[in-house]
């Protein structure tokens, strides 16, 4: 049977954490068992063809299952969450794939939204610890069989608080020797990403990859900055200092009800761990760095750094890194960044 986890936290009593099992006993129910019923005012839009009907048809019975979850409940989607769920289910396996997830991995999904993504993870065998702002939009065609209660620690994934390690603990169950690792995989709302990406990827303790589904544009600015851009920014260096991101594939807005207005793209960040972050005397201090370069956006470091040392030792440490004196924040790698704090910071 399914195993559910479901948490009524102290200050948030509103968003459950849903821990689901598949085990042997139990298939989740085959997505061609889930009767068509779309009878929702705004017609989604047609799924992306593919030439094997066995596909096609599957694509068709996610797109009725999410249709049947929410008119089960006589919802609507809403834009102010980003409800803008997948309907194709090849684009779920694909998110699946980019993890990497097998039997026995242990997931966090951050918006599971009515399953499909969930069901997707259950079948390649994971266990799901699966966080949902709203409650009612969770598909009864997951099968609730154990409520459980976790602690109230977690304030929420994005915005309102922390994700704690002891929740993960406490929904994981205890380590086995030293492979504690997590993945997370999630459809997110566009507009929580930079605050689940700031948030997920300083975590290398727990989590080995973090595989998002983020809107196009920006996916390709978390991972290709060119430098010498107005794309470059300090995210970049957040982005590059805790992880090697990869960009997977491009997901167009037709596979989505309802549709966004912008193309959604697949970014798999493999999580470093802590011992590989580049070495740097203080994080804090390191990033407050990142950001005073940044703040100027056109100045030069020798005078959006002077707060931290006087001009003429930020263009001797520059020359000591063969930049030219005049150099702007986003000419900079993150190697460049991590050296320059290194000489003008700690010596
Ligand atoms: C883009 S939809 C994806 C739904 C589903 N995973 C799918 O792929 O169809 C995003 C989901 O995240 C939920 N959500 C929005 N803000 C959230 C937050 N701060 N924490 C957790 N879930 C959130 C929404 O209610 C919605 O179900």
């Amino acid at each position: 049977m399914l195993m559910v986890a479901m948490n009524s936290l102290l200050l948030h009593p509103v968003r459950p954490i849903l821990s689901f099992h598949k085990t042997r006993d139990s298939a989740l129910p085959p997505s061609h068992d889930i009767l068509a019923a779309g009878n929702l005012d705004d017609a989604p839009p047609r799924l992306r063809g593919n030439s094997s009907s066995t596909t096609s048809k599957r694509k068709q019975d996610d797109y009725h299952s999410t249709l049947k979850a929410l008119n089960s409940k006589g919802r609507f989607p809403r834009k102010s969450l980003g409800q803008h769920y997948m309907v194709n289910g090849s684009v779920n396996e694909e998110l699946v794939a980019a993890a990497n997830v097998k039997e026995g991995d242990f997931v966090l999904e951050i918006g599971p939204g009515t399953g499909s993504l969930t069901n997707a993870l259950l079948e390649a065998g994971a266990t799901v610890l699966a966080i949902e702002k709203i409650a009612s939009v969770i598909s009864k065609s997951c099968e609730i069989d154990n409520v459980r209660p976790a602690s109230g620690s977690l304030y929420g994934i994005t915005g309102e608080g922390t994700l704690q390690w002891t929740t993960i603990c406490e929904a994981k169950g205890p380590p086995e020797g030293n492979s504690f690792t997590a993945k997370v995989v999630a459809n997110i709302p566009f507009n929580i990403s930079t605050d689940v990406v700031k948030q997920l990827l300083p975590m290398g303790d727990i989590f080995s990859e973090v595989v998002l589904l983020l809107q196009d544009e920006a996916a390709q600015r978390f991972v290709d900055p060119s430098l010498r851009s107005s794309e470059h920014r300090p995210i970049n260096v957040f982005v590059n200092f805790y992880s090697d991101p990869e960009y997977k594939l491009k997901v167009p807005r037709s596979n989505f009800f309802p549709q966004p207005k912008v193309d959604a793209a697949v970014v798999a960040f493999k999580l470093k761990q802590p011992a590989d972050y580049p070495h740097v005397s203080s994080l804090k201090s390191f990033f407050s760095m990142v950001n005073s370069a940044f703040n100027g956006k056109r100045k030069m470091l020798r005078k959006s750094l002077h707060h931290i040392c006087p001009s003429p030792d930020i263009e001797a440490a520059l020359c000591a890194l063969n930049l030219p004196p005049t150099s702007r924040p986003e000419e900079l790698t993150l190697d460049d960044f991590v050296k320059l704090h290194n000489l003008i910071v700690d010596s």
